[in-house]
């Protein structure tokens, strides 16, 4: 609201003034004066201010010809003149009708708020010079870090991995993400899924987030969300619904166990009640499904997954409920792309031929007459014109780059399962170290042979699937616990069983090395642990699906802890899932699990990112029981899981269940079957190579791509800027900084520092923290924070310094023996804005934009000539008193200059337009084409989904047509004189 002031000398009651202290208050009525002091009333909320005449930090609120007033009732009037009567003002004006009006200042609305710059400036309220330095470098990074391509990418503590930011990258800038992120196990699936949902929230794309883990991973996700990405996660659980009756309502990040979610109807529908822009569910292999019948999982999952526009899935083994899980999964990604089993097993049919005519595309090699038959085939529309161009012998080597490139795209895109699926294998991962196996026969003892017969007999298998949890004659694999529930004179099965006498002899020749042992049953892990104790006095970590979350937690601490630790950790089945052990190099497996994707995922514990040397994995086995011939399965000679992770295991399995059968009931030979098998995994080896895996690693990872983001987000340039950002942000907040080394801050609160920028950052506000611009040294030291833009507390003063009002005015003096003293200047930024409209997410297609200008006193543009930086480099504070004082004798060049300047923005306002809306073209028109293309291919893409894409697209538009630049801060710079 336009408003002048003038500084009377006299105070009447009646009057209307401002505090310049605190604004905030309103309008004020002078209810009385006396030569000392002068009493206001402010109305806004019924308190009054006494000040001595002499001092108060008083303005009166004056309006001019041409301003709008709104009376204590509601309704308004622009002022056409004004009059005065003992010493108070009568405005007089007309309605929007023409009806003439008049309104006793007296009558004036007291809400009136001076928030906008032109009116503080006039009304002087000034803040300090780097308060408004802090505000116009926060513009000026917001727009520069809306337009950053990396943007969401730079904060997290990881490190540069190329086939993570490939995929963080690719599918982090999307809107509405629902992807598989399969890569093999230990290759940083969790990274990857943190990064996208950082890219997301700092970009926008996504304000809340669903997470979904096993109950067991729970504490993991936690820490490393926390401890990486610095994300504001909570933690929902049974404690929480007890406590709260919404435990979801309040969290940016919710993170469950999805356990819970399946067993707790109320939690279940308490989860559903929220809006969620994306859902990430850790071990989606666990999500059952056939034709038949869905588990509770995936039903659960299903359902969050419907309304919620964003969806994550994360396996290691996709296929590990095969063919059908995997496309279950794929389903609840992109329904309208995979809506049929059969649909989807006729196209993996198609994979070969379509993946040696993209490897040919890949390698520029020219197609061959089976390729474009190939591609004939399945293309159309404008994949089949970049086909036919690429076939054009006249077509120019640019354009046939071009083609090519866009073709190979929408071949993974469309024809194959490429944009959803991102599977990542060690084979093209570098730096993964060795797996070696050390298998020890040991003789199986007379007891355990009876136990077997005995279980062998057809009455007694559901009894021995009942105790091991696996069909017979699987239930053979893990004799002690046939034997435990038999109370024979040998006592405890771990007084006679060699691999324990063997387990005692490694350890001690390990002396204090980590080891990690794994067994299939939570009371084998718990007996072990107690036969340490009993037979040696050795004190082990125990990890089970039993304990409550906090134990095993603790447990896993407790293992990793380097000097007082425990040296071994023994873990059931459940252990082996998604937990990171990798600073151990040696791996017990006291026995073998059924399926060969668990294996891996015992292995995977070890063998991941961040292992740095050899594996051992060492294998006690008993000779002449099921186990002996189960190793050979597993081992070289078989499937050779020990020394590679094999993608094919599970379909393998599920193909030989019989013969596996009868080798595990000694009726089949090993001699006699693993060959075929050797040669079998071989020759399904080549064919996934050829096929599906060709097709998915030309998806899931560009080399070339990967490099660049490499490169740039190690490029230092960014830092350099930050850290003039962070010094003038510190100062304007009082928090102290000290220089611990050339790249290291010590931050400290002091007593009247600003504490809101500390919201979310895990900061000791007593002792104070550290932090680092260095990304080396962070992920070398937890205890430092990762100074980056992306920062919380970057984010939080970017957001506190452009939200209020505080320094959007500020004058400032000018140091330049060059220029006449009194010459006038006047630096104006606006930003881009447009109203908000329900249903339409402007923000995330017009993100900060601002403009500067640069005006002197003549109104002309000096922007272009003298740089912002250069600028304040050369300039000191004023005195508050004496800017006011300059303002009160130049405000109408002021105000002219003002009026300028916006005429100028008005003239800069088109070619900003064009910018955001081309922008917002290039975020939509790809989803628009490639759903048009899609739903060529499939009639399930409904015509619904396409036509509320067009629609959006208008809509925003003509929001964006509308957008208008705001006037955001104002500096007035004055040339010469002393401070
Ligand atoms: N870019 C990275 N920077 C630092 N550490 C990383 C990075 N990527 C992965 N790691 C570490 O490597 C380990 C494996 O990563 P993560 O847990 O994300 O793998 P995963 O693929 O989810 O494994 P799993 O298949 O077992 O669930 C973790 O300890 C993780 O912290």
């Amino acid at each position: 609201m336009p408003a002048t002031s003038t500084q009377l000398s006299t105070f009447i009651p009646g009057q209307r003034w401002i505090s310049d202290a605190e604004i905030e208050l309103g309008l004020g009525t002078i209810l009385q004066c006396d030569r000392r002091s002068v009493t206001l009333l402010f109305n806004h909320n019924g308190e009054t201010r006494t000040y001595s005449t002499s001092t108060a930090p008083l303005t009166r609120v004056v309006f001019s010809e041409g301003d709008q007033v709104t009376h204590q009732d509601g309704w308004t009037m622009r002022v056409t003149a004004t009059e005065a009567i003992d010493g108070l003002l009568i405005y007089l004006g007309s309605s929007n009708e023409g009806e003439p009006l008049e309104l006793m200042e007296t009558q004036l609305a007291h809400q009136v708020q001076f928030q906008g710059p032109r009116e503080r400036l006039l009304t002087g309220q000034i803040d300090r010079n780097n308060e408004f330095m802090l505000r116009a470098l926060s513009r000026q990074a917001q727009t520069r870090l809306a337009k950053d391509p990396l943007r969401g990418l730079r904060g997290p503590r990881v490190g540069l991995i190329p086939h993570q930011l490939y995929i963080a990258h690719e599918v982090g800038r999307r809107l509405a993400p629902r992807v598989l992120l399969a890569d093999e196990v230990g290759l940083g699936k969790t990274i990857e899924a943190g990064l996208i949902l950082h890219q997301q929230l700092v970009t926008g794309r996504a304000r809340r987030a669903l997470i979904l883990v096993p109950g067991s991973l729970c504490h993991q996700w936690l820490v490393e969300l926390l401890r990486r990405f610095g994300l504001p996660v909570t933690l929902v659980d049974a404690d929480r619904a007890q406590a709260t009756g919404a435990p979801f309502a309040d969290a940016t990040i919710a993170l469950a166990s999805i356990n819970w979610l399946t067993q707790d109807e109320a939690a279940m529908q308490q989860a559903l009640a929220e809006d969620w822009d994306l859902l990430i569910v850790d071990e989606a292999h666990h999500l059952r499904w056939s034709p038949h019948s869905a588990s509770p999982e995936y039903e659960r999952v299903r359902q969050l997954a419907e309304p919620t526009p964003g969806l994550l899935l994360l396996t290691a083994t996709p296929e590990q409920s095969g063919e059908a899980g995997f496309f279950a999964q794929l389903q609840l990604l992109d329904p309208a792309r995979y809506p049929s089993l059969e649909g989807f097993l006729a196209e993996e049919e198609g994979y070969r031929s379509c993946a040696t005519a993209i490897a040919r595309l890949e390698a520029q090699e020219p197609l061959k007459a089976e390729d474009l038959t190939a591609l004939q085939e399945r293309l159309s529309g404008d994949s089949l014109a970049l086909l036919d161009l690429l076939d054009n012998p006249h077509t120019s080597d640019e354009q046939r780059d071009s083609a090519r490139q866009q073709l190979t795209e929408q071949l993974l895109d469309r024809y194959g399962t490429g944009r959803v699926l991102f599977r990542n294998r060690r084979a093209s991962v570098p730096g993964f170290p060795e797996r070696k196996v050390f298998p020890v026969a040991l003789d199986c003892p007379a007891v355990y042979k009876e136990v077997l017969n005995e279980y062998d007999e057809p009455h007694k298998q559901m009894m021995a699937s009942a105790l091991t949890g696996q069909d017979w004659p699987y239930a053979g694999l893990y004799p002690e616990r046939l034997y435990a529930i038999q109370k024979r004179e040998e006592g405890d099965w771990w007084n006679f069983d060699p691999r324990v006498d063997w387990l005692l002899e490694k350890l001690s020749e390990l002396n204090n090395e980590k080891i990690l042992l794994i067994c299939a049953h939570a009371d084998t892990a718990l007996d072990l642990v107690d036969a340490l104790r009993r037979r040696a006095g050795i004190l082990a970590a125990v990890f089970h699906e039993d304990m409550p979350l906090i134990e095993r937690d603790r447990a896993a601490a407790w293992f990793a802890d380097d000097e007082d630790g425990a040296p071994l950790l023994i873990c059931s089945e459940i252990g082996s899932e998604g937990r990171n052990f990798q600073f151990a190099h040696h791996l017990i497996l006291f026995d073998l699990p059924a399926h060969p994707d668990l294996l891996e995922q015992r292995i995977g514990r070890l063998d991941r990112i961040g292992q740095t040397e050899t594996v051992k994995i060492h294998l006690p086995y008993l000779t002449d029981t099921p186990q002996e011939p189960w190793l050979a399965w597993c081992g070289e000679e078989g499937l050779d899981q020990f020394s590679h992770p094999r993608p094919v295991g599970a379909t393998l399995w599920q193909q030989y269940q019989e013969e596996l059968h009868n080798l595990l009931e000694g009726i089949l030979d090993a001699d006699d079957f693993l060959p075929e098998v050797k040669a079998t995994r071989q020759a399904a080896e080549i064919e996934l190579e050829a096929g599906r895996h060709r097709l998915l690693e030309l998806a899931s990872h560009r080399p070339e791509v990967s490099a660049e983001l490499v490169e740039q987000l190690a490029d230092d340039e960014m830092d350099k800027e930050l850290r003039n950002y962070l010094e003038v942000a510190l100062d304007v907040y009082r928090i102290q900084n000290e220089d611990l080394d050339a790249n290291t801050w010590y931050l400290k609160p002091g007593q009247e520092s600003d504490t809101a920028i500390f919201s979310d950052v895990h900061f000791d506000m007593e002792e104070g923290s550290s932090g680092t611009f260095l990304r080396d040294k962070a992920l070398a030291r937890d205890d430092l924070h990762f100074l980056t833009w992306e920062h919380p507390l970057t984010r939080n003063c970017l957001e506190a310094a452009t939200s209020t009002v505080q320094g959007n005015v500020t004058v400032a003096l000018l140091k330049n023996p060059a220029l006449p003293a009194g010459t006038l200047l006047i630096e104006v930024f606006f930003c881009l804005e447009t109203a908000q409209q329900a249903g339409l997410d402007i923000n995330r297609y017009l993100p900060p934009q601002s403009l500067r200008l640069l005006l002197d006193g003549q109104g002309n543009n000096l922007s272009n000539k003298v740089k912002f930086k250069g600028l304040s480099r050369q300039l000191v504070r004023m005195k508050k008193g004496l800017a006011r004082e300059v303002v009160k004798l130049r405000k109408e060049q002021l105000r002219e200059l003002l009026d300028k300047a916006e005429n100028l923005a008005e003239e800069e306002l088109p070619s900003m337009l064009e910018i955001a809306q081309q922008d917002m073209r290039d975020l939509l028109d790809p989803e628009i084409a490639r759903l048009t293309a899609l739903q060529k291919n499939n009639p399930a893409v409904r015509n619904a989904e396409v036509e509320q894409l067009v629609e959006e697209r208008k809509q925003l538009d003509l929001a964006l047509n509308a957008a208008s630049l705001r006037l955001d801060a104002l500096r007035v710079i004055v040339a010469g004189g002393q401070e």
